[in-house]
């Protein structure tokens, strides 16, 4: 991987090798079964932490977002035996009290950007949020811990390219292309996705920080 300013130096690595020292020389495991996500991910996190992909198609409880991430993580770690991070993308619909959310993979492989559309005609309110909530797990017996972005936007006519889920009918929040339209890079420094992978950069560099300090 490519190595972070923060990092240790080989040495001191060779000889106290901390979990979060291990983890940043190996980079972090990304347990997913959905390729876009980690070409994201991939390309939020380019040189700063390396991210290996796993592909497992884990089973998701219902509830609320916070705890099938979790959930989602413990069990990864429990499969891999290791650490890994997961993630879980939710898009809700204000007018439905955050409706689909964490259900969205369901509408939107059954009905569609059209039925999705079609959903909200009996409301005035079009708008929605895009929330993504990261859980990085240690290992098994380890509570994960979570990392959370979130985008406000509309809910649109599809435009763009439908290669991404329901990129092509969210719009977010000043501006007037849908996230299917934006350029990737524009798309990742404002989105759900790019907002939650700040905060995990931020308590992996703080860890690495405190680390320096023992
Ligand atoms: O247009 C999109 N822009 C995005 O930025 C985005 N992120 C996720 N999704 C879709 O929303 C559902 C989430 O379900 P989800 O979190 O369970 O994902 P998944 O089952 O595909 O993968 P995973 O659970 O193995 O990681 C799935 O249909 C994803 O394709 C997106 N669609
Ligand atoms: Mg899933």
């Amino acid at each position: 991987m490519s190595t972070p300013k923060e990092l240790p130096k080989l040495g001191k690595l060779k000889a106290f090798p901390s979990m979060v020292q291990i983890e940043m020389t190996t980079g972090l495991v990304f347990v997913t079964g959905n390729k876009n996500k980690l070409n994201e991910v991939q390309a939020i996190l380019k040189g700063v932490i390396d991210v290996e992909s796993h592909k497992l198609d884990l089973p998701e409880l219902q509830g609320k977002t916070e705890e099938i991430a979790k959930q989602k993580s413990k069990l990864a770690a429990e499969i891999l035996n290791g650490p890994c991070i997961t993630e879980d993308t939710a898009l809700c619909f204000n007018a439905m009290e955050g409706l689909p959310g964490p259900y969205i993979k369901w509408f939107q492989d059954s009905i569609g950007h059209a039925g999705i559309n079609k959903m909200l005609d009996g409301f005035d309110d079009r708008s929605a949020y895009a929330l993504c909530t990261f859980g990085y797990c240690r290992g098994p017996g380890h509570e994960p811990i979570i990392f959370e972005g979130r985008t406000n936007g509309k809910i649109v006519t599809a435009r763009g390219p439908g290669t991404f889920g329901w990129d092509a009918i969210f719009q977010p929040d000043g501006y007037e292309e849908t996230y299917a339209q934006l350029d990737k890079d524009v798309k990742n420094s404002i989105s759900h996705r790019g907002k939650a992978l700040d905060v995990l950069k931020k308590y992996f560099e703080d860890r690495e920080h405190q680390d320096k300090a023992y």
